[in-house]
């Protein structure tokens, strides 16, 4: 039997667009419905020969999901105006301490409309919430650390691009143990910028304020920059009156291609709840996945 498949657009072409439109294109229940690009289709590139390339997703018939590879802070703006159209959003926001607020705000706007909503879902926030969620579960009194990379953090990248002077920047992510992280940020300065000023920027922006923080200037980003990055996510704890338990989980990646990933699996995911605003953590992980639940319940449970 021929299911329907699910129309997706992917809203933004960057390093998590490009790897987004790969993971639909990869995945047996997807059609590509258009891409939203602030410019449209001027400059489009080669691989996107075989779409349609917009400005506005108005301007695209019958689409059921849109995936927002915008920076992080653009994503409130965009997922309302979605929702708003009846189409579901999904998007990888990773302003931790924001999310809840960011729930909030959509939740209402899901409910009017009847759409779905599933945000902050990449990596971390997103898949790790779901490690973290149980291991929690497992061992529910103890400590958790999330140690990141050492990698690149696209969040904290974008973040210090939109600073005023900085042409391109880098920023790198350096465990120090037990949760704790040093940002090594690499920017090419637009002529006539000062690196004093704009690592001050930097430096004072909340995505940065609450770490060890260091500036460089260089001359070429792209000749420094390698999209690596990971984690290792530890807890030690308690299971029932039983002390000592120790769980762990590593992963090595490529940021943008688990990213991509992570929301193409939401954006399937979108398709099964009601309408809400939902994180990774409150949608059962079976839905994320392609295929028949029975078959999947039978070979991985
Ligand atoms: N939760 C998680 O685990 C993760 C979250 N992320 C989040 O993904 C976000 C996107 O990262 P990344 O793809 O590297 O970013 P990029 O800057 O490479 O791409 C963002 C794209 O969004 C579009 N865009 C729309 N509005 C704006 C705007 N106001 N300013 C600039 N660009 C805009 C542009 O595409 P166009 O020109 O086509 O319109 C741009 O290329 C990050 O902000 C990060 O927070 C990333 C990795 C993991
Ligand atoms: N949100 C991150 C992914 C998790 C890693 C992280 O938060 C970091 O390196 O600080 C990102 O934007 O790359």
């Amino acid at each position: 039997m021929n299911m329907k498949k699910i129309r997706a657009v992917v809203v933004g072409y960057g390093n998590i667009g490009r790897y987004a439109v790969q993971a639909l294109e990869a995945a047996p229940d997807f059609e590509i419905a258009g891409i939203v690009r602030r410019n449209g289709a001027d400059n489009k590139p080669m691989e996107l020969a075989p779409y349609t390339v917009v400005k506005n997703i108005k301007e695209l018939e019958n689409v059921d999901v849109a995936i927002l590879a915008t920076p992080t802070r653009s994503c409130p703006e965009y997922a309302k105006e979605i929702l708003s159209l009846g189409i579901n959003t999904v998007d990888s926001f990773d302003i931790h301490t924001s999310i809840l607020d960011y729930r909030a705000q959509l939740a209402p706007i899901c409910k009017e409309h009847q759409s779905v909503s599933v945000i902050a879902a990449g990596w971390d926030p997103g898949s790790d919430s779901i490690v973290r969620t149980l291991m929690q579960s497992l061992a529910p009194k103890g400590l958790t650390y999330t140690n990141f990379g050492p990698g690149m953090s696209m969040g904290h990248s974008v973040c210090a691009r939109g600073k005023a002077g900085v042409q391109n920047a880098l920023s790198m992510t350096i465990p120090l143990g037990e949760g704790i992280h040093r940002r090594m940020v690499y920017v090419e300065l637009e002529d006539g910028a000062k690196i004093e000023n704009v690592s001050k920027l930097i430096k004072e922006d909340p995505y940065f304020a609450n770490d060890e923080t260091h500036v460089f200037a260089v001359p070429s980003v792209d000749a420094v920059r390698d999209m690596g990055h990971g984690v290792h996510l530890v807890r030690k704890g308690v299971s029932g009156k039983t002390q000592n338990q120790h769980l762990e989980f590593d992963m090595s990646i490529n940021n943008p291609a688990l990213t991509g990933q992570v929301l193409v699996n939401v954006a399937r995911a979108s398709m099964r709840q009601q309408p809400g605003c939902y994180t990774m953590v409150e949608i059962p992980v079976i839905d994320m996945l392609a295929g028949e639940r029975d078959e999947l319940i039978g070979h991985l449970v």
